[in-house]
């Protein structure tokens, strides 16, 4: 070998050693600490970004941390109904969802996507554990009325909102090694199931942990002020600004039940919430362990 390519190799050792000790920080810092990740449906289409992100997840419980998966399935959900003959319909952002489509709805989030992303957790080497109403139910909910501006209740069918969580049950699985893999379906009091927006779910469970952080992965790379520029990506945004952007439209479509979602967990004591690229790879190992994120952090 030449003395050059030895000395690339020591180089490039050395910077490998600094990102390590970079991380150790916040990997301290972190330890025993919950971090409630939502995936979206949107994220979910990619196989490969998944897999990816399932790696950096299994990092994150190997050094410490409680990661908590939450995920949506909206594309999938919609796919299933069309093939179903059941056009998707949407009332204020939320899936107008009557027996058929809560059938189809709770199948594809809990039978197909929680068990192919514990399964793939599975198969890299770590233990996850799919927690909803057909193995050990986690989210508690209550049908979700909401009111048309005249002050008449919507109908929006088997929608719900999270109003607690079974904490112990958490606990125990987290401590036990696996990851928490939980589809946005809640179970009412008397055992009904309820379709949940898996953004307002993620954030339920978060708030209600006090989790360190609650990330978003989405299939942007943040928030933009402007959607067609990507030199105007966000990296750090306060609760007021954020209300302003929703207020004046630069915030708009599935970004607003995120940001809505973002305020409230940060209001009842959520450390941080962070927007990332789920298509990127690493983008949340980026975020968390390093000292410039990369996406958009949100803080009070
Ligand atoms: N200011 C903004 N910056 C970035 N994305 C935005 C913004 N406003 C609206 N969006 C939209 O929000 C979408 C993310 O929400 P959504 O499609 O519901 O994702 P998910 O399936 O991950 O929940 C983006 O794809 C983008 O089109
Ligand atoms: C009530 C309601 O709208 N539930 C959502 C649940 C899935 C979801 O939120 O998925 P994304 O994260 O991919 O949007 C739905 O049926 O689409």
């Amino acid at each position: 070998m030449s003395s050059e390519g030895i000395r690339f190799t020591v180089e490039d050792a050395v910077r490998k050693a600094a990102v390590l000790i970079e991380a150790l920080s916040w990997i301290r810092r972190f330890r025993g600490r919950y971090v409630v990740i939502k995936l979206g449906g949107s994220a979910l289409e990619e196989e490969a970004a998944v897999k990816s992100f399932l790696t950096d997840v299994i990092f994150m419980r190997t050094v410490g941390m409680y990661p908590i998966l939450v995920h949506g399935g909206g594309k999938a959900i919609s796919q299933a109904m069309n093939e179903a003959g059941i056009e998707p319909h949407f009332v204020n952002g939320r899936r107008y969802t009557d027996e058929k489509t809560l059938e189809i709805a709770t199948s594809v989030l809990a039978n197909q996507i929680s068990e192919s992303l514990a399964q793939e957790i599975r198969a890299q080497g770590a233990q996850a554990e799919p927690l909803h109403f057909g193995t050990r139910n986690c989210l508690l909910g209550e049908q979700l009325t909401l009111q048309a501006e005249d002050g008449s209740p919507i109908d929006l069918g088997h929608v719900g909102y999270v109003n607690d969580i079974d904490q112990g049950l958490l606990a125990e699985v987290c401590q036990a090694d696996a990851i928490p893999v939980i589809p946005s379906v809640a179970l009412d009091a008397s055992g009904q199931k309820l379709n949940v927006n898996a953004d307002t779910a993620a954030a339920a469970l978060a708030r209600i942990l006090k989790a360190e952080k609650l990330v978003f992965l989405s299939d942007v790379p943040g928030i933009f002020l402007d959607r067609h520029d990507p030199g105007t990506l966000v990296s750090h945004l306060e609760t007021e600004r954020c209300r302003a952007l929703i207020k004046d439209g630069t915030i708009d479509s599935g970004m607003v039940p995120k940001v809505d979602a973002a305020l409230e967990a940060l209001a009842s004591g959520v450390g941080k919430v962070h927007i990332v690229d789920a298509r990127l790879p690493h983008s949340i190992l980026l975020e968390i362990y390093s000292d410039r994120g990369i996406g958009t952090e949100i803080v009070k």
